[in-house]
């Protein structure tokens, strides 16, 4: 496991609580020696007692040694730089799994695409996993159940064989676009929804922002390829509903200070972990444009951090039209509600199965 912040350190946890041999990789050589010894991380993790079996080192090779799954979990603005240093030491055949939830600002690139450029290897041996995974709920074994994604559905499966136990379900599915983007999007609707909450707006508007979110997060991940079920799974509605309800969020949490007044420079300086939702919105709008999707609230949150909108403004204007829209749900049809049709009857499926047998998010 390669960066030992909040979801790396947790997601060692879930690997080893499942069985796995795990060794997790600390840029400071003081956190690893407390990870390795104590068992804790107290900077990231306050209160949580790590596996005995879990070992640290602030050295790549160590850590990196016989490694046949790498998980990574660094900023993303971070990657490409961290990936250079990782690449001598990686095992040849090693599947490397990203966690992370953002888009390469110079380049708008995803996770595994940044990664498959770098490393250079086949998109098969590349998975990554989202869904509705606030760390420090994880880390207390809260039950929670998270997606991984890979064009190759055995390196899935064999991901997903190894990141659960019993409090951390994994799922499968072959959409790698879908997954990444919907933890990309989720990020800067619950900016949105942090901003209103800033503002003191209550329940309607929030859920207002959800569902036309949603819209937004599906028009954008379809455009680019994605399958609008995937949006609707825990890696786009689940991850959704979490990230915008907890302020354990810190893209909530950062929305809720700009609500509140804050200037962008302020809120950056408080967040003292990855909000990887503020680096997001420039990348994605200019994804968005190029395909000619409509953002109307992400573009607004764009508004807000650059400080030309008001935040009590940016509720109102759940379109940009000022003639009346059909309302479209998340496969762009108002009339046949197709996508939602089918995400319920899977739902239904799996929970009449004992929670197996959906196609889509195969466990
Ligand atoms: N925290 C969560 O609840 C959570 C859940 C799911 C996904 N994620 C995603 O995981 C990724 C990492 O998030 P996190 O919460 O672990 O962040 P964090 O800020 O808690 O930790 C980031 C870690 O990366 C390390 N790092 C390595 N290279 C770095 C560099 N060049 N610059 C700065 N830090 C560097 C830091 O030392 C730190 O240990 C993000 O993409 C985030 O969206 C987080
Ligand atoms: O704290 P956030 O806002 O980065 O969200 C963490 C996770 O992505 C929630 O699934």
């Amino acid at each position: 496991m390669l960066g030992a912040g909040s979801w790396g350190t947790t997601f060692a946890k879930i690997l080893a609580d499942g069985g796995a041999d795990v060794v997790l990789w600390a840029r400071r050589p003081e956190l690893a020696r407390e990870i390795q010894e104590a068992k804790r991380n107290s900077d990231y993790l306050p209160g949580v007692n790590l596996p005995l079996g879990l070992r640290a080192t602030s050295r790549l090779d160590l850590a990196l040694a016989g490694a046949e799954q790498v998980y990574i979990s660094v900023p993303s603005q971070s990657l490409r730089e961290n990936l250079a240093i990782i690449a001598p030491h990686l095992h040849a055949q090693a599947s490397v799994v990203s966690l992370m939830k953002g888009v390469e600002k110079s380049t708008g690139k995803r996770m595994s695409e940044v990664i498959a450029e770098v490393l250079r290897i086949d998109p098969a041996q590349i998975a990554v996993i989202s869904g509705p995974n606030l760390a420090l709920e994880i880390a207390k074994e809260q039950p929670t159940a998270a997606v991984v994604s890979s064009t190759s559905l055995e390196t899935a499966q064999a991901v997903a064989s190894v990141a659960r136990n019993r409090y951390f379900r994994s799922f499968v599915n072959t959409d790698v676009i879908g997954t990444e983007f919907g933890g990309v999007l989720k990020n800067l609707i619950a900016v949105a929804i942090g901003i209103v909450d800033g503002v003191g707006y209550g329940e309607n508007t929030k859920a207002s922002i959800i569902t036309r979110g949603l819209v937004e997060m599906t028009d954008f991940a379809v455009a680019y390829g994605a399958h609008p079920e995937t949006l609707a799974g825990l890696a786009g509605l689940g991850d959704l509903i979490a990230t915008s309800q907890s302020p354990l969020s810190r893209n909530n949490t950062a929305g809720r200070l700009l609500g509140q007044g804050y200037h962008l420079n302020d809120v950056v300086n408080q967040m003292q972990q990855t909000t990887e939702g503020l680096a997001s919105v420039g990348p994605i709008l200019e994804l968005a444009r190029a395909m000619g999707v409509d953002m109307p609230i992400v573009e607004q949150v764009r508004q807000v951090l650059a400080g030309t909108l008001d935040p009590k403004d940016i509720a109102p204007h759940l379109t940009t039209d000022d003639e009346p829209q059909g309302e479209r749900t998340i496969d762009g049809q108002a009339q046949s509600g197709s996508a939602v049709r089918r995400a319920f009857q899977r739902a239904f499926d799996q929970l009449r199965n004992g929670g197996r047998g959906a196609p889509g998010d195969r466990p």
